[in-house]
């Protein structure tokens, strides 16, 4: 078996309004799988059925192979997007109580609980209450409390939101971390960054229903446009040839690539830039050899579509 998580044709109305149409995910197990949409998506609707704190009208789960049950709720660790710990209980105390409700040991609880806190450098909150703790620093505990009795599946509702940038670093590693040992990760986000550096696998959700599924470099490749950005230096770096170059170059390749002059850093101000899609029969190569009789190629780059950029062409497509 090597998916592990399987959701099949599910269906959520509440009252008239469908929050999830025939919907279906596959998650393969030890990777990291984004659910990404705009807001009102269905994600979270999504993610409440596979933690069953609600059930579909139509349609299957699949844990490891077995359809989903309440045996399974012991192999899920779900950090939700609203915090849910008690304010008044002490932070330890709590960590080890509701990892004692998993099923764990109060001594292999205290020990696993001490190491995230000593891990995450949270060891003097150990005797506050919840209360006391900032967003960010009852998140933290929230993550632990999701981690700690080692599920085999991890779900995250935007994991990053409430934390500062080195927090999110930090917790964006951890759960790199938890993947290379072993753990499959589910989450929802709304920061594209996020999904770059982290997502084997993402769906995008758009209006109840799926609009896009796969490996993230899959759909990175079939987005891709054959277009590239180049930075040309000229002989006498003045504004003057780098004019003449612009015009040139205008002359010779339009209608053969189509040009634009782009707006994209490069080290000179007098460098000439260029975004450059090259016609289907052609190569970067050929475009290279082109340029290189023309001046100093300084830049020459592919323009690989962010995640940012297909998921709000494939949304205003929808
Ligand atoms: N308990 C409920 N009763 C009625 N409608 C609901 C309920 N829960 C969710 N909805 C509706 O279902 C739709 C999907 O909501 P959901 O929370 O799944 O979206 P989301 O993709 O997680 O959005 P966001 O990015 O804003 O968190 C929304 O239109 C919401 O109003």
């Amino acid at each position: 078996m090597t998916d592990l998580l399987v959701a099949e044709h599910i269906k959520k109305q509440y009252g008239d309004y469908t929050a999830l149409n025939d919907l279906s995910i596959v998650v393969p197990k030890g990777s990291i799988f984004g659910l990404l949409g705009p807001n009102g998506a269905g994600k979270t609707t999504l993610i409440r059925i596979i933690n069953q704190i609600t059930m579909p009208d139509q349609g299957k789960v699949y844990l490891d192979g077995e359809p989903l049950s309440q045996k399974h709720i012991i192999n899920i660790g779900y950090m939700p997007e609203e915090r849910g710990l008690y304010k008044s209980m002490k932070v330890g105390e709590q960590v080890i109580y509701l990892a004692r409700l998993k099923g764990l040991s109060k001594e292999e609880a205290g020990k696993r609980s001490r190491y995230w806190f000593e891990r995450l450098g949270m060891m003097d909150w150990w005797n506050r209450k919840i209360q006391e703790l900032s967003k960010g620093q009852a998140q933290k505990v929230q993550f632990i409390v999701t981690v700690l009795h080692r599920p085999k599946l991890l779900i995250f509702d935007e994991p990053f939101s409430g934390f500062d940038p080195i927090n999110a670093s930090l917790i964006k590693d951890e759960i790199l971390q938890l993947r290379e040992d072993g753990a499959t990760i589910l989450f929802s986000t709304h920061r594209m960054e996020s999904v770059e550096q982290m997502c084997d696998h993402i769906a995008l959700m758009h209006k109840s229903n799926k609009v896009l599924d796969g490996k993230l470099v899959d759909i990175k490749r079939e987005f891709r446009t054959n277009t590239y950005e180049i930075g040309i230096e000229t002989a006498d770096d003045t504004a003057e040839s780098r004019d003449r170059l612009h015009a040139d170059l205008m002359n010779e390749l339009s209608g053969y690539w189509e040009i634009n002059t782009a707006r994209f850093k490069t080290i000179n101000e007098y460098d000439l830039k260029l975004k450059v899609k090259i016609s289907e029969n052609q190569t970067p190569n050929d475009l290279l050899n082109y340029l290189t009789g023309k001046g100093l190629i300084n830049h020459f780059v592919e323009v690989i579509p962010t995640v940012d950029d297909i998921f709000i062409q494939t949304v205003n497509a929808n």
